[in-house]
């Protein structure tokens, strides 16, 4: 047995030094580039925040245009990856079809040098530009639907939507969708952005850099667990319900989709502005059946697993805010990877500032100098 101590998880092990965001989980507080995030949703654009996650500072107003018109520019995407998408099946799951777009997106944007920073910057805006239309056209194309080009005349959140539904939201709702995905941007060394810098580390090329951290993103227990919390919901059905579904949950030791963290043993301070997103919606629709269960099932909760440092996550309420946008329950986490984009590739520049290879060791708990034995001496 090897004498090293094994920390499950890496919990607590600092990986790499990263001045992009600061969380502090026992105060609910989150920055990027030392901004609120809070702050930045409701008074900055994803574009803008974008930026700030990727150069360190606010941009100057000449910097945030050029950046908007780089960006608007990359959106459209190849005749040959429409078709790509075109051939994916239209049952597979979104996420799915995402990864393997983005991966065949880098076919097409060779960018093996990372070495240059040109090359990589420009791969950035690619990237950040791109993965709003290849979700949309994923969506569009499983339903029969044509994909919707991209508009050079709307910002990123508008022109997501716009290619989604093919109107334009209202004020509001493009308000509504631009917080959301400031507030999904960038956190620190979660799960996909390990594996970003991870995968960058080797010096793949960007576009597996991001495909590999889709991945990532997509399991349950990461950006997924947004499109489980409302199938839990559902599965709930009341509010009365909730009481006796969550005792009957702890006790047989089942994950509650949207609680928990590893950094947060307080309310996830997205989650709260996400609530809060949502109540301004509601105010004039009144409160969706699901969001009631949702709030009864955090009132429940905070008795329940508040003592043992359990509450709602970033993933709890967006999928309810998603869903009042008309959004599909399997879109909820793709777009979580829209947002995301920036704080991957933010960390992948990073990376390479001061690259070394990842390659960790392991508690090795297996066998050593057994014999092999030939097959035919074998039962
Ligand atoms: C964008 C994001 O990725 S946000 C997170 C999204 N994921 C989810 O919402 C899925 C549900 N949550 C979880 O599975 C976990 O809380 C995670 C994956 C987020 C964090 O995991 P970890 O930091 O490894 O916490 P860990 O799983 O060790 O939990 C510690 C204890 O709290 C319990 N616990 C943690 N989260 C939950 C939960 N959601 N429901 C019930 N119990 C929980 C664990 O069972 C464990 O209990 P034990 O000490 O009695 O064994
Ligand atoms: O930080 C984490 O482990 C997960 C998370 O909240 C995120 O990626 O937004």
């Amino acid at each position: 047995m090897s004498e090293m101590e094994l920390r499950p998880g890496l919990a607590d092990v600092p990986v790499a030094e990263s001045a992009i965001s600061f969380i502090d989980g026992k105060r609910a507080r989150l920055e990027y580039r030392g901004i609120a995030a809070e702050t930045l949703a409701k008074e900055s654009s994803f574009e803008e925040t974008t930026w700030l996650l990727l150069k360190g500072d606010l941009p100057t107003q000449k910097e945030l245009a050029e950046f908007n018109h780089d960006l608007r520019s990359r959106r459209k995407l190849k005749y040959k990856l429409i078709d790509l998408i075109k051939s994916l099946p239209e049952n597979g799951h979104p996420m799915d079809a995402l990864q393997s777009s983005v991966s065949a997106l880098g076919m097409f944007y060779p960018s093996r040098d990372v070495g240059n920073y040109a090359n990589n910057w420009e791969a950035t805006l690619r990237l950040t530009a791109s993965l709003p239309t290849l979700v949309a056209a994923f969506s569009r194309i499983r339903n029969g639907d044509e994909a919707i080009e991209p508009r050079e005349d709307l910002d990123h959140a508008a022109n997501f939507y716009y290619m989604m539904f093919g109107k334009e939201p209202s004020a509001a709702t493009r308000k509504v969708l631009d917080a959301c995905l400031i507030l999904h941007a960038e956190h620190n060394m979660n799960a996909s952005t390990f594996t970003a810098r991870v995968t960058g580390s080797t010096l793949a090329n960007p576009y597996s850099v991001v495909s590999a951290a889709v991945g990532s993103l997509s399991g349950p227990l990461h950006g997924g667990a947004n499109e489980e919390v409302l199938g839990m919901l559902d599965a709930i059905g009341t509010k009365a319900n909730v009481q006796s579904w969550l005792e009957n949950a702890i006790a047989t030791k089942a994950k509650i989709m949207g609680f928990g963290h590893r950094v947060y043993k307080v309310k996830d301070p997205r989650a709260t502005v996400l609530q809060e997103l949502a109540e301004n919606m509601f105010a004039e629709t009144g409160r969706p059946a699901k969001y009631e269960v949702a709030i009864e099932l955090e009132r429940v909760a905070n008795g329940l697993l508040g003592p043992k440092g359990i509450y709602p996550n970033v993933d709890f309420f967006s999928g309810v805010v998603y869903q009042s946008l008309g959004i599909p329950t399997d879109l909820f986490t793709p777009i979580f990877a829209v947002a995301r984009v920036a704080g991957w590739l933010a960390h992948w520049l990073e990376q390479l500032k001061n690259n070394r290879i990842y390659r960790p060791e392991q508690v090795f708990v297996g066998k050593t100098n057994v014999d092999y034995i030939p097959l035919e001496k074998r039962p």
